[in-house]
């Protein structure tokens, strides 16, 4: 399981454009925002606001955005409930979901434990749906959901994507989908004001990263090794090089993610030029293996501010 990225059973994540999809476009209002049925007084400025225009917003300031990941549901949906307004407080710029899977073929044994767990609680996508249309208008920043493929085609392409709009979502990222199959979900993320997230990897050709750093919204996921998720003891001088690449083709802002877990992969990474930085399997392991949700909940917000400090 160490090296899916380069198994053939992933082999999409290489040869084929990645697309992690989170975040299409900036912020167009849509009219399923206007439909939402939350008083305006209640919306924070930012929870309408989309991935591009916060990264935009970050750079003015000179700043790098802090991007947690956590899997919905785990250990259940009221504590990830919390744990969203924990991040948000504690100073995330923009927050991954994501939705568990029983194949989850991209991650390491800490997200694939947080989903089965999960899914053994009976977190299904109604229930996150419901619960996210209660905690974003709390939010101060933007929600991009994570979501492998299968999920998505079960619902219907539009209606998942009407869906999570419909539940003040502003971005999507989607692992398994190749470049060439990702144009309905384009299409369809585009009509719903759905900023698509597309992922390029370290093994990914020079064409090919170009096309998908051309068709991904929101930000560029680069992807900083080859394997599955999980935290890392360093990351890869390589992420300079291709930081580098990428932004010579593109002005399109580029999150690092993958084995970031330390404020000084952070600091790091982040002095590499990279305009956001994801962490993941970390933040996971610490909601999931707590004593209690409490526990979990004070730990995620001391981690979430040691780890945004070290970008400022
Ligand atoms: O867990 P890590 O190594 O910190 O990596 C980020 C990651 O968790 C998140 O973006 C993610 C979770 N599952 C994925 C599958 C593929 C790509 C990315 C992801």
């Amino acid at each position: 399981m160490d090296t899916v990225l380069n198994s053939s059973r992933l082999f999409q994540f290489n040869k084929i454009p990645t697309t992690l999809i989170f975040p299409p476009h900036p912020c167009k209002i849509s009219v399923f925002q206007s439909k939402r049925v939350v008083p305006m007084a209640s919306l924070t400025a930012s929870s309408a606001v989309g991935l591009s225009e916060t990264f935009s917003k970050l750079k003015e300031q000179g700043k790098v955005a802090f991007i947690p990941y956590i899997t919905a549901g785990d250990p259940d949906l009221s504590t990830t409930a919390e744990a969203l307004k924990v991040l948000s407080t504690s100073g995330s710029d923009i927050i991954e979901l994501g939705v568990p899977y029983s194949d989850p073929l991209a991650d390491g044994p800490v997200i694939q434990a947080a989903a089965t767990r999960s899914l053994a609680r009976g977190t299904n996508f109604s229930a996150i749906i419901s619960m996210l249309k209660e905690v974003i208008p709390e939010l101060s920043c933007p929600i991009a959901l994570f979501s492998y493929y299968n999920p998505i085609l079960k619902r219907g392409i539009g209606n998942f994507m009407l869906t999570i709009k419909d539940a003040g979502v502003q971005g999507l990222v989607v692992p398994d989908v190749p470049l060439e199959e990702t144009e309905i979900l384009r299409k369809e993320a585009v009509k719903h004001n759905i900023e698509l997230v597309l992922l390029t990897t370290p093994t990914t050709p020079r064409d090919r990263m170009k096309a998908i750093v051309e068709a991904s919204e929101g930000f560029v996921y680069l992807v900083s090794s080859v394997g599955v998720t999980g935290a890392r003891a360093s990351v890869s001088n390589k992420v300079q090089t291709l930081l580098e690449e990428i932004k010579e083709v593109t002005e399109k802002p580029v999150a690092v993610g993958f084995g970031i877990s330390k404020p000084e992969h952070v600091k790091q990474v982040s002095s590499w030029g990279a305009d956001g930085i994801i962490v993941g399997s970390a933040m996971v392991k610490l909601l999931g293996e707590a004593q209690s949700p409490e526990e979990g909940l004070k730990a995620l917000e001391n981690f979430t501010k040691s780890l945004k400090s070290a970008l400022s």
